[in-house]
């Protein structure tokens, strides 16, 4: 638990520092419209804000918006106001169709599904980024600065960015997904904004191969040096805050900090439970992240064996978990490696050029203090939709299905609340749901004519050169 001095002044200046140790340190404003830092590596906070017990206890009669006011307040420093930061909470999660904006189910005397996905696109990634989108809105508006925002999706970060800065003066968006690989409601849900700052690419690859090229364009001087480019991936510091809140709203109303809870996290770029692992940091009392994926499992080998070689991805029917290189993971790695940027960017360095880490045994030692990790099979996948909807008449989707069916198998006392993180609406994936349960989800209203829109959308193949040109040639330059 956090020290009194550190409980006590929780608005120290906070600064971001890079993984990789090469680039100077950032504040709150600064990092939200850089992204991915200039040597490479993410920003993280240059240390870990507490927060009193008495604070997290307070936590279980308060609304969403203001436990998101108190658990990010730490992070924005004296960036914005605290009745500033307010306002943006509230304007962003009153669009959610929940009162409770992410309510908590019981399944059974342990289990609990914490529905993340009541956001304008139906899945966790609204609870980020519309405040994400409000943040950069703020921000430019104080800089004479026009944001070119590229980003990667394997289907559900598209869609809730473009929801976000859709329309948005200063911003234009680039948006790479695999072509063919992401649902016909997410395509749908992304490719049917016509508004002029969006831009929607399918590149022919996987979404591995986008996010690298994404990676790439921060690194390149001809792109940074004529625009203002930023990220809406996790790699950007401003969403994995957003994303810390969630786990202190639901373990506070489950009896934390008086007990421990434990969270099941569909995973693929280790962002979501990376920011469990933020909260725990901040002295939330997690009893375990269970670290769940599906057969594209590089972090449950990882995490098991020490071994993060990165395989091809193999397309699934929870597509946004079809992934290989987990972006996040070095923000761990870093913790694990006592901050020293210099190793993890030797290490990160042989890993690119490889695609091959082996990870020691006392690094792993000191993740399974709080990290354990399951790979979930297509069977068991599907048995996990059809029994939540037998015994709890719940219709899951299949990502939340691999965080449900992890959380069951995972080895953690029984009196402990597991709470799974049901990370998407089954309705954007209803071939799935269908095919496991017989049922075929309605579309909810405020999709309900998405197949009746236009769609617009440019193919590339998966090259960087082609996207760069593309994205060069359609992008405003930072000075406007
Ligand atoms: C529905 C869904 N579940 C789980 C995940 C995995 O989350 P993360 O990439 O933060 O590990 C994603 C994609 O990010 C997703 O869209
Ligand atoms: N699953 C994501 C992939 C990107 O993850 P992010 O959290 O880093 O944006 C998606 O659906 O796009």
């Amino acid at each position: 638990m956090p020290s009194d001095s550190e409980a006590a002044n929780p608005l120290a200046i906070m600064e971001y520092i890079s993984t990789r140790g090469g680039a100077a340190p950032l504040d709150f404003e600064q990092v939200t419209l850089a992204g991915l830092a200039g040597d490479g590596g993410l920003y993280v906070p240059s240390h870990w804000p507490k927060l009193a017990e008495g604070d997290i206890a307070d936590m279980a009669s308060l609304s969403y918006s203001e436990v998101a006011v108190r658990v990010m307040k730490p992070f924005v420093g004296d960036v914005l106001s605290e009745g500033e930061l307010r306002d943006l909470c509230d304007k962003a999660y009153g669009r959610f169709a929940h009162k409770a904006v992410t309510p908590l189910v019981q399944l059974d005397g342990q289990h609990w599904l914490l529905e993340l996905f009541h956001g304008p696109t139906l899945a966790f990634k609204d609870v980020a980024l519309q405040l994400l989108g409000l943040l950069f809105e703020k921000f430019l508006a104080r800089q004479d600065k026009h944001l070119t925002v590229v980003g990667a999706t394997s289907g559900d970060t598209g869609s809730a960015a473009i929801d976000a800065l859709a329309g948005r003066e200063k911003v234009d968006i680039f948006m790479l997904h695999p072509d063919g690989r992401i649902s016909d409601v997410q395509r749908r849900q992304m490719t049917t904004v016509l508004a002029p700052n969006v831009h929607n690419i399918a590149i022919n690859g996987s979404f591995d191969d986008a996010q690298a090229m994404v990676k790439r364009m921060f690194a390149d001087e001809q792109v940074m040096d004529r625009f203002a480019i930023s990220a809406v991936n996790s790699i950007n510091w401003a969403r994995l805050m957003a994303q810390i809140v969630y786990y202190f709203y639901a373990a506070s109303r489950l009896g934390a900090p008086h007990r421990k809870v434990a969270f099941s996290v569909p995973t693929g770029n280790f962002g979501d439970v990376f920011a469990g692992y933020v909260a725990a940091q901040m002295g939330l009392p997690v009893e375990r992240l269970v670290v769940a994926t599906n057969v594209n499992d590089i972090l449950h080998r990882a995490l098991r064996k020490g071994d993060y070689s990165a395989d091809t991805v193999t397309p699934t029917a929870a597509p946004s978990m079809d992934i290989q290189i987990s972006s996040n993971f070095e923000r761990l790695l870093f913790d694990l490696e006592g901050r020293d940027g210099a190793k993890t960017a030797a290490r990160m360095k042989a890993f690119e050029e490889s695609r091959d880490m082996q990870i020691a045994p006392e690094m792993l030692e000191k993740a399974a203090a709080i990290f354990t990790s399951e790979r979930v099979d297509p069977d068991s996948m599907t048995l996990a939709m059809s029994q939540a909807q037998e015994d709890s008449g719940q219709v899951i989707d299949p990502h939340t299905a691999i965080g449900l069916s992890a959380a069951r198998s995972a080895d953690i006392d029984p009196s402990v609340p597991i709470v799974t993180l049901a990370t998407a609406h089954p309705a954007k994936f209803r071939d799935a749901v269908e095919r496991a349960t017989g049922m075929r989800p309605a579309l909810p209203r405020r999709i309900g004519d998405l197949f009746d829109r236009e769609e617009a959308c440019d193919k590339l193949p998966g090259d960087y050169d082609a996207v760069k040109a593309f994205v060069t040639t359609h992008a405003t330059a930072a000075n406007g």
